[in-house]
């Protein structure tokens, strides 16, 4: 099967300042969230797909067929994507029928068949057919709008932070109702997020990106659980990172798979070249117990309470920062001396 996308050596920008460098993707199948922090060109990525913005330099192409190459480049309404923006952006003044409609080609708008069919899709009922967008709630809006994308049954859908408007429960009902209908659709996506949640229980693959550059593109569980940079690991999950030094019996590779650092000898999920290293701990790893003099390792710095449970920030005794995940009925006040211990295995960057 031909790739729903392939890009490759893309750069892009605004006034002659590229944005994006150097970027390579390819998707084959499935969701894949391109995930970064504000400013870092998610949205400059999806308007290069999509034909809003030129890129300077690389090739896009979609389902099989060369977008961007060089000089040439198909208009955006010829590129056979679907598009669904922040807002859904949908016409106030036509009905969820006409708004579904206007996604097809000019002569089969009033193909009542297809609407019905891309409006089963997103899981609407019927009945919502005549109604005008602002009599649907926030969640519905953006299902017409993914509706409209996939009336025309493109092989590639682009999603613009679509949940960001919505409250947290619709968000995630929305976005898996979203997901079912592009598998049910035999339709990709290419889903552009800053909610990591988002992008680690939606997605099939996620490109983790700063700067213009992707660090890291993978399943969702490989991104979380073994970072290629310890960019990606401070993003994803908020990991701190705490200096070290990897040592230990060396593998064939003379490599070796502990670090000592503030926090004790840690044993490490990937080997490492022995050295200085710096060690990245996710708060869910970290347990906070009571501490006299004797065996603390910091303060309590200070406490987000949750409810389900709290966040308690660590001062160690270096003077780097931990965080700790902590059952809500056992949290320590701030100035409170800690003793800190990390479970499980903990993911080390040589520099
Ligand atoms: N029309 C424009 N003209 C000039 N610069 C722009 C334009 N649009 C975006 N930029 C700049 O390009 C960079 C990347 O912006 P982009 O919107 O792609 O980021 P983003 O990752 O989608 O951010 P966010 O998550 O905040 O939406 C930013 O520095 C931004 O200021």
């Amino acid at each position: 099967m031909t790739h729903a996308l392939q890009i490759h050596g893309l750069e892009a920008g605004y006034s002659g300042q590229p944005v994006l460098r150097a970027l390579d993707l390819e998707v084959t199948a499935g969701v894949t969230a391109i995930l970064g922090p504000s400013g870092c060109g998610k949205t400059t990525l999806l308007r290069a797909v999509a034909g809003f913005v030129t890129p300077m330099a690389g090739t896009i192409t979609v389902a099989g067929r060369e977008v961007v190459s060089g000089r040439s480049v198909v208009a955006a309404r010829r590129r056979g994507l679907g598009y669904v923006p922040q807002d859904g952006a949908l016409f106030p003044h036509l009905t969820v029928e006409a708004n579904v409609g206007f996604g097809l080609p000019r002569g089969q708008r009033r193909n009542s068949a297809r609407v019905s069919e891309a409006l089963a899709l997103v899981e609407l009922p019927a009945k919502l057919a005549q109604r005008y967008p602002h009599e649907l709630s926030g969640g519905q809006q953006q299902r017409v709008a993914l509706a409209r994308a996939l009336a025309p049954r493109p092989r590639l859908v682009l999603l613009d932070e679509p949940f960001s408007s919505l409250d947290a429960s619709l968000r995630e009902e929305t976005g898996r109702a979203v997901v079912r209908a592009l598998r049910a659709a035999g339709a990709a996506a290419v889903l552009v997020t800053h909610d990591q949640g988002e992008a680690l229980s939606l997605a099939d693959q996620v490109a983790v990106m700063v700067d213009g550059s992707f660090l890291q593109v993978a399943a969702p569980a490989d991104v979380y659980l073994t970072p290629a940079d310890p960019r990606v690991a401070a993003f994803l999950g908020h990991a701190a990172l705490v200096a070290g030094t990897a040592a230990g019996e060396p593998d064939a590779d003379g490599r070796v798979r502990s670090a000592s650092c503030a926090l004790g000898l840690l044993r490490l999920r990937a080997p490492v070249a022995a050295g200085p290293v710096r060690v990245a701990i996710r708060a869910e790893q970290v347990q906070v117990a009571p501490a006299d003099e004797s065996d603390r390792a910091g303060v309590v710095l200070d406490v987000s309470f949750y409810g389900h449970d709290a966040t308690i920030r660590v001062v160690l005794d270096s003077g780097e920062h931990v965080s700790a995940r902590t059952p809500a009925n056992s949290v320590p006040r701030p100035g409170d001396p800690v003793r800190v211990d990390v479970v499980g295995e903990a993911v080390a960057f040589a520099v």
